[in-house]
């Protein structure tokens, strides 16, 4: 049985690549880069390189800050508190925060903690193709607004929100904002000189990079306190031991995606696009989203009559991974918020499948994946009691 990974929104495989080099930080260059021996200055060079890394593949000016965390979970959090610590506790006049309905949970769960102490916060709809439009966000700005906070695209859908406008829109009108970079970096050109973004997230398992790693884009002037305190790593604005060796695959997995731009938007996109038109000539089957504003490695698609865990079950015995929508929500058998979100009715929010594609992804593997799928909704529906072909039904 064939292996097909389609689940890359998810998390990546680690690039080969980042693998070696991340090596010998497990081995002999382990020390701790704040010692001042020879052990801890002998790694500083390394990770000077992977930091170098960053600022180029983001065109980050030197002057703003790249601050490691634990995960692009923690980077939200850090915003978003920071703004509220910083801003909001001190001036309950300016205590508004913008964000779209569909950010992923780790802003919408900490934006509904701050708003029960205290911040307003509106949650902007998305319309029918799961996109939010900078006109509908600068229709949410009161004089109260502090924060606006928009990802640079959707993790289910792969929809790309409109980030230069509305950074636009927030610099004019004096408003910080915060862009959840994690499904855009590696997918779509990300330019901090040319795109006057105050805060940007990201995690380096999006980009082949390992887990359990991520990092905040700080513009400066726009610093916050810290969301961790404790030593003087980061220049005491984020605590802990740097974890070197994957700061370095970090550094380096960002490198080896943002140089990869070209291929993920011709070779990656085509397969993207064989794989959804077969898909998509099954009857019954919706497509979120318009190709030309999606990211060009993602297909949300929902297929009626067949509920998407069935679906899943299928595609995994015959081993291809996919996914029914975020991962973080993957346990509940919830409909799909981004569904609910375009409007989409309840029983066509329970049938959504998440398709992912990566770089690594191969044409034999999505020829292998459309025969299996093609199959299994056949089969799904052949079983189904409460389906039948609309096109047949009188
Ligand atoms: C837009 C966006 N923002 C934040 C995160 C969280 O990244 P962490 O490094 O896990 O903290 C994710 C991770 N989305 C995965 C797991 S829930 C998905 O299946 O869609 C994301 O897509």
């Amino acid at each position: 049985m064939k292996r097909v990974y389609l689940d890359n929104n998810a998390t990546t495989k680690l690039d080969p690549i980042v693998k070696v080099k991340m090596q010998p930080f497990f081995e002999e260059l382990y020390g701790n880069p704040n010692s001042l021996h020879q052990y801890g200055i002998e790694v500083r060079p390394y990770l000077n390189e992977a930091m170098g890394n960053m600022y180029d593949a983001l065109n980050a000016p030197d002057a703003d800050d790249i601050l490691i965390t634990s995960c692009a979970t923690e980077s939200n959090n850090t915003v978003l508190k920071g703004v509220f610590f910083k801003h909001i506790l001190k001036n309950p006049t300016k205590n508004h925060i913008i964000a779209s309905a569909v950010e992923h949970p780790s802003v919408l769960e900490t934006l509904h903690f701050l708003e029960e102490n205290g911040a307003e916060i509106t949650f902007v709809d998305v319309d029918a193709y799961g996109y939010v439009s900078a006109e509908r966000i600068a229709a949410a700005i009161t004089d109260k607004t502090i924060l606006i906070s928009m990802m640079w695209a959707n993790n289910e859908t792969g929809m790309i929100f409109p980030v230069a406008e509305v950074a636009q829109i927030a610099k004019e009108r004096g408003i910080l904002f915060h862009t959840d970079a994690v499904q855009a970096i590696g997918k779509v050109k990300v330019d901090l000189t040319a795109t006057p973004i105050d805060y940007l997230t990201f995690s380096a398992h999006k980009f082949h990079g390992p887990k359990g790693i991520g990092g905040l884009y700080v513009k400066k002037g726009s610093e916050l306190p810290n969301l961790l305190h404790g030593g003087e790593q980061m220049g005491g604005k984020r605590a802990g031991t740097l974890n070197v060796a994957y700061i370095i695959g970090m550094g380096l997995a960002m490198k080896q995606s943002v140089g990869h731009l070209e291929k993920m938007n011709s070779d990656v996109r085509s397969l993207r696009d064989r794989l959804e038109d077969a898909i998509s000539q099954i009857p019954d089957t919706f497509v979120v989203g318009d190709r030309e504003r999606r990211t060009p490695n993602t297909i949300l698609i929902s297929l009626r009559g067949i509920e998407g865990e069935s679906m899943l079950w299928d595609l995994n015995r015959a081993g291809i991974a996919a996914s029914t929508g975020s991962a973080c929500a993957s346990e509940s058998l919830e409909a799909n918020p981004v569904m609910s979100a375009i409007g989409q009715d309840p029983e066509l929010a329970h049938t959504a499948i998440r398709l992912s594609l990566s770089r690594f992804t191969t044409a034999d593997e999505i020829d292998y994946v459309i025969d299996v799928f093609v199959k299994a909704a056949e089969r799904l529906r052949s079983i189904s009691s409460t389906y039948a072909y609309t096109n047949e039904v009188g």
